[in-house]
């Protein structure tokens, strides 16, 4: 796994604090990024989840970061993003997703936007085929952005594995041609951070996936006859969190036993 505890540009005029944080009922991934260079030290957090909203806020407390966005990867099924709680909790954070998701949000990005936070940046590749919506957030290309990259998944690349494609507009030929020109495309180093892992990985590269992964290594007729056999149960979830998701999360936090921030 790559140290990126914090890293610091080869121009030192940015340095990432990276943290890797997990749901255990859902099992997802939510990252903690901020620029500690940076004199406020700005700081995002890629798909949180309401469970664990108090645990990463009081982590962006302890290590005196503001945070500026709450960004999702896409329209969840299987969880309530903490993004509408997070809002809720700490004014002036604004919450992020992709236009295409036609999900409510404070900030819609494109294919090519860039989300800055102090002197780091993230750029939005669409990787549409698990959701209609879904993106992929890579660290910045640059000589102060930190190498290698980091690409946040969300559910289009999995460790080993891919999201399914059965429900929420999803596609199996969509998901190969935005894994294989949006993701598979970046250089072999590239780190992997995905939403979910259900056998305990935490972390891939782009060269070990286009090796190792057991559906995107296949052809594209090989990968459809794949997806169209998963049989997966649908999400216990989903009839609760993807109307929570079209609308950014939770809002009313009166129906929902969660404590404010302490200060
Ligand atoms: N058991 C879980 C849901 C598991 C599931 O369907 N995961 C999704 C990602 S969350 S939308 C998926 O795409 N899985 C792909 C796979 O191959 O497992 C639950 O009930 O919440
Ligand atoms: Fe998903």
């Amino acid at each position: 796994m790559g140290d990126y505890s914090t890293v610091s540009g080869s121009a030192a005029t940015s340095k990432l604090l990276f943290r890797q944080l997990f749901e255990k009922d859902s099992s997802t991934y939510t990252y903690l990024l901020a620029d500690v260079n940076h004199p406020q030290k700005p700081a995002l957090l890629v798909d949180p989840v309401d469970k664990t909203v108090d645990r990463d806020l009081s982590l962006v407390k302890e290590l005196g970061l503001t945070l500026i966005y709450a960004i999702n990867t896409h329209v969840h099924a299987d969880h309530v993003t903490g993004t509408g709680i997070i809002k809720n909790k700490v004014p002036g954070v604004k919450s992020v997703i992709s236009k295409a998701s036609s999900s409510k949000a404070d900030i819609f990005v494109e294919h090519g936007d860039k989300i800055h936070f102090g002197n780091l940046f993230l750029e939005v590749r669409a990787t549409p085929g698990h959701t209609v919506g879904c993106v992929t957030y890579v660290t910045g290309d640059g000589h102060d952005q930190p190498q290698p990259r980091m690409a946040f998944t969300g559910d289009a690349v999995l460790i080993r594995g891919c999201g399914r494609t059965d429900f929420q507009g999803g596609s199996s030929l969509q998901l190969y041609n935005s894994v294989h020109s949006q993701i598979f495309t970046l250089p072999k180093e590239t780190f992997i951070y995905p939403a979910h892992d259900y056998k305990g990985f935490t972390v891939s590269t782009v060269g070990e996936e286009l090796l190792f992964n057991p559906r995107l290594t296949k052809d594209e007729v090989t990968f459809n006859n794949i997806m169209e056999n998963l049989n997966l149960p649908y999400p216990k979830m989903i009839d609760i969190a993807v109307p929570a998701n079209m609308v950014c999360g939770l809002q009313d936090l009166t129906k929902r036993s969660s404590e404010p921030l302490a200060s």
